[in-house]
């Protein structure tokens, strides 16, 4: 029998995607097998999340080092987990849990504790010669997600640009993942020549989408990713839908209730926001809103799901967290139909399955998330089929630590064979009644 327990645990720091250092954990068991997480790291954080430990030092990495965070895994977290067996995922999260005592992770910080919960269960799941994703999806784990893949990047992830943050797209007649990923690209290479056309400079945002530069207003987004849909040869919506994340916590004013876009200087009420949304859905080929309303703005939130709860996916990113509690309060209130899930939300494995679970038997759908700030890592390629949750979002096609998770989900797909499942635009089926 091959010793699963936990031998040795090493944490070092490295640099994401925007060259922000973060950590990355070894975990090495008794039987000489081992395994590797790193956290990521996002920029639109929620104030909800589980905090993210920075050393805070101005000195040094803009006040984004990490050693604090690092000192916690090797001093606090590994003492506590050699000797462990790594096959006991759950057991070991909770340990975690109760090492750091604080109901959002910020004693010990969730970029200590998350990449020691990934770097177990890679570790036992090589240990058990499995794909993470069978590892922890277990025999019936097949569905391949559909992408949401962004083409234009904008808000907190490309500055002095315009108000939203991510203007996406999601495939809806492709028959499985790789030619979905495949269409994604003729339409990332249309959009490439949509821009140039219309004189747009061609820089790059935070996840590999076209940074708007000289746009005069939010909506010149939705004009020119439609352009670009049919540029590519597909018809809106029959086969390629737009996905915005609004990521409007960035923009809400708490004192009074409204939303500012600071490119075209006008502020909204919340029912006029709601409005603007309901006009653009009319009007686009619009399938998922994200974060149309502000993470503290509930009221909002119900009066948007009134609206639109029956014709298109409503997804609460910063409002959920990933937080059992808040998609608890969402589901009750009945507001959004779907959750955004970040790993380093919550700060473990097992509270993201858990929050995937919760969503889905509540009747939501969850969409499995990348961060903003990424690395070579494509655990969430493998949760979302582990999780049969059926979407990933990831940035766009461009650039190395959008391509890793992509790529590996083709693998995947290739892997499963005949057993892959691809739901396609159904996976919309319990959303879209309208
Ligand atoms: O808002 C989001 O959904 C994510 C990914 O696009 O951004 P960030 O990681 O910066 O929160
Ligand atoms: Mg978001």
């Amino acid at each position: 029998m091959t010793d699963f327990r936990i031998r040795e645990i090493k944490a070092r720091q490295i640099f994401d995607s925007r060259a922000n250092p973060t950590v990355e954990v070894d975990v090495i068991l008794e039987n000489g097998i081992h395994g590797r997480g790193i956290a990521p790291s996002g920029a639109s954080t929620g104030q909800f999340e589980a905090l993210e430990l920075r050393d805070g030092d101005p000195a040094r990495l803009d006040g984004k080092g990490v050693s604090k965070a690092i000192h916690n895994v090797l001093s606090v977290i590994a003492p506590a987990l050699i000797g462990m067996d790594a096959r006991n995922q759950a057991e070991i999260d909770r340990k975690m849990i109760e090492l750091d005592g604080t109901p959002n992770k910020s004693n010990l910080g969730a970029n200590a504790i998350l990449p020691c919960s990934m770097a177990v269960a890679y570790a036992a799941a090589n240990a058990m010669g499995l794909p993470l994703f069978r590892y922890l999806g277990g025999a019936n784990a097949k569905v391949l997600p559909v992408p949401m893949i962004q083409i234009i990047g904008g808000g907190a992830h490309a500055v002095n640009s315009i108000d939203i943050q991510d203007f996406l797209v999601i495939p809806m007649s492709a028959v499985n993942f790789a030619q979905a990923f495949e269409m994604v690209v003729n339409v990332y290479n249309a959009a490439k020549k949509v821009f140039t056309e219309h004189q747009k400079p061609l820089s790059i945002a935070d996840e590999g989408g076209f940074w708007p530069t000289d746009f005069k207003s939010n909506e010149e987004g939705l004009i020119l990713l439609t352009e670009a849909i049919h540029r590519a040869g597909y018809k809106p919506m029959e086969d390629m839908a737009i996905a915005l994340d609004i990521a409007s916590s960035e923009f809400y004013n708490a004192a009074d209730g409204t939303y500012t876009f600071r490119l075209e200087n006008r502020t909204f009420s919340r029912e006029e926001f709601v409005e603007l949304l309901c006009g653009w859905a009319e009007k686009y080929p619009i399938v998922s809103i994200e974060d149309g309303m502000s993470e503290v703005d509930w009221e909002g939130y119900q009066l948007l799901t009134k609206r639109l709860g029956n014709k298109i996916q409503l997804i609460g990113d910063d409002l959920f967290t990933t937080n059992r509690a808040r998609i608890q309060k969402g589901v009750d209130m009945g507001v959004c139909n779907a959750v955004l899930i970040k790993m380093n939300q919550i700060g473990t494995i097992t509270e993201t399955m858990d929050a995937i679970e919760q969503t889905k038997s509540s009747g939501y759908l969850p969409v499995i998330s990348a961060r903003s700030g990424e690395t070579e890592d494509a655990t969430i390629a493998h949760l979302t089929v582990a999780a049969n949750a059926g979407q990933l979002k990831v940035g766009s096609v461009a650039r190395s630590e959008r391509a890793v998770k992509w790529n590996e989900s083709i693998r995947i797909e290739e892997f499963l064979g005949e057993g892959g499942v691809y739901l396609s635009k159904h996976i919309f089926d319990r959303v879209i009644k309208e």
